[in-house]
């Protein structure tokens, strides 16, 4: 039926607004099936979940892959987790397209001097806080939502500082009012993603998107070797590969063989969501998209 992807800064009030939506939801209709897949759900503390950029991965991996499994048309999943990468977040979306189910962004927004403040007052109750470096370094690689980006939209925007997180909440009712509202063929504002929206009138077939998926890969990975040879050995930053995608930024020189190993791993994670619904992106534009975010997270800095 639906995802909700919970979005802000540590300490910000996420899991409070998850809560606060998915109590609000149930009592609005008493047959909606909501569940919240948080952090908690890889059994470690904030700290270690991001000690370092593998356990980071590892976390949005998990993360990533049970939202995978629990989308449905039946159910409303509510993902509270930082979701603060741009690119993760378009992750999400995709497999909301492919499981063809409704999608929203809520956001958390606080101002950084308060939430530090939330996360000391943690502290200080003797509760589980993030570790300064790490809040920091959380705090500085947070990438706002952009309305404007497909993977950020609706957007639906909570300030917990100022008027706190309640069920009266003006984003929560528009988020409830956005996933409960019965849809008919004249609905304009509630956006069920089509698994074909990317290709607007071009429909191709699950073998088609593969080899789709398969080619643009592979001229990524062609960008990236040209890049490497240039920069001998040294980091590939700020490579394009055309108006409207991401740069390639890279942090290190990277082998073939791992280059490789990583396209296999894309191309398998990729595919694995039409397993759940239709077929995955088709166009060459949005796998490339996907691939590059993809490999600025596994082999840059962010
Ligand atoms: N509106 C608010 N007013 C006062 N305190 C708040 C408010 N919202 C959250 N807090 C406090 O901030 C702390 C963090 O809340 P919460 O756990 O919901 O944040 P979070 O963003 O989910 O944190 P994390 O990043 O660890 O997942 C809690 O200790 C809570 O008491």
């Amino acid at each position: 039926m639906a995802l909700v992807v919970i979005c802000g800064q540590p300490c910000s009030g996420k899991s409070t607004a998850a809560l606060c939506l998915a109590e609000a939801l149930r009592e609005s209709e008493s047959k909606l099936n909501v569940r919240v897949i948080d952090d908690a759900y890889f059994h470690l503390d904030c700290n270690q979940s991001y000690a370092n950029m593998t356990a980071e991965k590892n976390l949005r991996g998990v993360l990533r892959s049970e939202v995978d499994r629990s989308v449905s048309k039946d159910n409303i999943i509510i993902l509270d987790s930082l979701n603060s990468i741009k690119g993760y977040r378009y992750e999400l979306w995709c497999l909301a397209r492919a499981a063809g189910i409704r999608y929203c962004v809520l956001f958390c927004d606080v101002e950084e001097t308060q939430c530090q403040k939330w996360n000391e007052q943690r502290r200080e109750k003797g509760e589980a806080a993030y570790d300064n470096a790490i809040f920091e370094d959380l705090v500085r690689r947070f990438e706002t939502p952009d309305k404007r980006n497909r993977w950020d939209s609706p957007l639906f925007e909570l300030w917990p500082s100022k008027d706190g997180i309640q069920k009266s909440s003006a984003a929560i009712l528009d988020a409830i009012s956005y996933l409960t509202k019965k849809v008919d063929s004249k609905s304009r504002d509630v956006k069920i993603l089509q698994p074909t929206i990317a290709t607007q009138n071009t429909r191709f077939s699950e073998a088609n998107s593969l080899y789709e998926l398969d080619r643009a890969t592979q001229e990524v990975i062609n960008v990236i070797v040209e890049a490497q040879s240039q920069a001998i050995g040294g980091p590939v930053n700020g490579v394009s590969l055309g108006r409207d995608l991401p740069t390639l930024n890279i942090s290190r020189s990277v082998g073939l063989p791992e280059l490789r190993r990583l396209r296999r791993t894309f191309i398998k994670l990729t595919s694995q969501t039409s397993l759940s619904g239709p077929p995955p992106p088709a166009d060459a534009e949005s796998a490339k998209r996907m691939f590059v975010d993809y490999l600025n997270r596994e082999l840059g800095t962010a």
